[in-house]
């Protein structure tokens, strides 16, 4: 056989080839072993050995890290994303070399909730010191001589009552006051931002409520813009890590915040009649464990944060789901004509039954927080505890571990709410309260299964002090806006806002700051120049 003459190109490109596939094949086999056993050390290796009580393992695609990713990247809904990919009740998700249970089922949320041997104190302690920047003095006070916590606890339980009865009341006429007179200042406006117009509207009612007549937001409006910088940056303050650099906007808007507040308790403010209670009874705890003024100013930037960050954007969403829907704008107006009363100066809004008297206003409050919400409420596991969800199967959750409840899942939770879970109902809860539905209560959407889903506001021990105030304000301007004013959307549409990333520190998902939705609002002819008054 005459062997064909090979030229030195081709005899260099044939052998080439030849010993290059063996050579990547041998190098590309060697990394996908290794890639293979390095994959399976790290599932070993971040992959908890739990109890056969515990929920379920959750594993992440990415081990290690994948549950932190997820949970960076799209905050409080990453709970929503999982539940409705697994369709489990609580699981167990592996985090680097530990764990973290997280649960969805709304009954085991609402008993969790309640359950004394889940704890929000370790979180709250250990969180204080990069988030609030208290001194070493203070936090030694806040641990307690023998690590019980005990201020964090008392000042906690005082909170509640400083937020009802005739406190509330004071807080309510204070604000509704103001908002009447911003509102009556109205006739015809252009609104180009809706957000920013409700922040302007809401900002000086409610901070002047809370602290009196030394309010600090009264003093310096860049106070607001910074409360909300501050806000977006606390995931990243707490951990406590270059936070100048990383976070740096929240952390410049903390320190404006801080020096404001320290003046405001330093000059004893708090301690004025037309402060609020709830400000005045955690003021007065404080200094009885011994904290100084300025640290006071420092730890309680906490709570202009949570009188007015979840508030401001429900109603944002509470005027957009009316307000686009002419219609259901129409039956809310026959509602609250019927609660209206005028004098030659005045227009008076009885709300003291607003839920009797108005069920359909309250229906869409309630559906807006519904839609709205994100919060996942965090604890950590005091003593073994064992929940049971709602078929009846229980789940051990073990000492020193944290828990996310995350109440988001609850309030879209199809087995609950029913197949329409994502829509916008404004009917939905009209029969809420109504006990004596028995036709099946527990169905999707029946009032017993509604009643343990919805939880807006938590439940249990912190369960939020401030929700009749929230509630107040918000049934207030919409009433008002339904009853006496014109709205349109400038460019005569409704568009659909977008949600901003739902963090994981607050409840309720602002808009994104990119879709202004400019409307156009103007006063009805019967309403003109009254001053708008509620009674509550
Ligand atoms: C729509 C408005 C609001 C929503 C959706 C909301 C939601 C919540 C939720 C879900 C919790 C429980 C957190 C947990 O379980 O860990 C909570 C706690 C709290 N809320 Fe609200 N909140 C609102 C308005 C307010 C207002 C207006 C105030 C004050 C005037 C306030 C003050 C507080 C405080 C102090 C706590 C902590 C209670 C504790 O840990 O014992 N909230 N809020």
């Amino acid at each position: 056989m005459v062997q064909q003459p090979v030229s030195a190109d081709e005899s260099t490109w044939s052998l080439l080839p030849a010993v290059g596939d063996e050579w990547v094949s041998s190098t590309n086999r060697y990394i996908v072993a290794t890639a293979v056993i390095l994959f399976f050390l790290l599932s070993y290796i971040s992959t908890p050995r739990l109890d056969p009580r515990e929920p379920p393992l959750l594993k992440p695609a990415l081990p290690l890290i994948g549950h932190i990713i997820g949970l960076i990247r799209h905050q409080a809904k990453y709970h929503v994303i999982l539940y409705r990919r697994s369709r489990q009740s609580a699981v167990t998700l592996p985090m680097l070399t530990g764990k973290m249970y997280a649960v969805w089922d709304p009954t085991m949320i609402t008993t969790g909730l309640r359950n004394k041997n889940l704890s929000t104190t370790p979180l709250l302690v250990s969180s204080t010191p990069p988030l609030t920047g208290v001194g070493k003095e203070t936090m030694d006070i806040i641990r307690g001589s023998n690590g019980d916590c005990a201020m964090v606890d008392d000042i906690l339980l005082k909170t509640g009552p400083a937020m009802a009865g005739a406190y509330l009341q004071q807080m309510n006429a204070a604000a509704l006051s103001d908002i009447g007179d911003y509102l009556s200042q109205i006739d015809e406006a252009s609104v180009p931002d809706l957000w920013m117009w409700i922040r302007r509207l809401m900002v000086l009612p409610t901070s002047r409520a809370t602290f009196g007549h030394g309010d600090p937001f009264s003093k310096d409006p860049a106070l607001e813009q910074l409360l909300f910088d501050f806000a977006n940056d606390i995931p990243k303050l707490v951990l406590g890590f270059i936070p100048a650099t990383i976070a740096a906007k929240g952390y410049y808007a903390r320190a404006v915040l801080q020096k404001a507040f320290i003046k405001y308790y330093s000059s004893r403010q708090d301690e004025d009649s037309s402060t609020s209670g709830f400000v005045k009874v955690r003021a007065r705890e404080f200094r009885g464990y011994g904290v100084r003024d300025d640290d006071i100013g420092r730890a309680e930037i906490m709570l202009p944060f949570a009188v007015m960050v979840n508030t401001f954007p429900a109603l944002f969403w509470f005027f957009y789901h009316v307000m686009s829907r002419p219609n259901l704008v129409e039956r809310i107006r026959k509602e609250v004509e019927g609660i209206a009363s005028r004098t030659a100066e005045e227009a008076t809004l009885d709300l003291t039954a607003v839920d009797k008297t108005c069920p359909l206003l309250v229906s869409c409050y309630r559906e807006t927080l519904r839609l709205s919400n994100h919060q996942v409420s965090t604890r950590t596991v005091l003593k073994d505890t064992v929940l049971t969800d709602s078929k009846g199967k229980s789940y051990l959750l073990k000492e020193g571990t944290m828990v996310h409840f995350s109440i988001c899942a609850s309030l879209r939770n199809i087995e609950f709410w029913g197949e329409d879970v994502e829509t916008f109902k404004p009917e939905r809860f009209l029969r809420f309260g109504d006990k004596k539905d028995d036709v099946d209560p527990d169905r999707p959407g029946g009032p017993r299964a509604m009643r343990t889903a919805f939880i807006p506001f938590g439940g249990g021990q912190h369960l939020c002090p401030g929700r009749n105030f929230a509630f107040a304000e918000m049934i207030a301007v919409i009433a008002t806006l339904t009853l006496g004013y014109d709205i349109e959307p400038e460019n005569g549409t409704w568009e659909l806002p977008t949600l901003a990333t739902a963090s994981i520190v607050d409840a309720i998902t602002k808009p994104t700051t990119g879709k202004k939705l400019p409307l156009k609002i103007k006063r009805k002819r019967e309403w003109k120049a009254l001053r708008w008054r509620y009674r509550i």
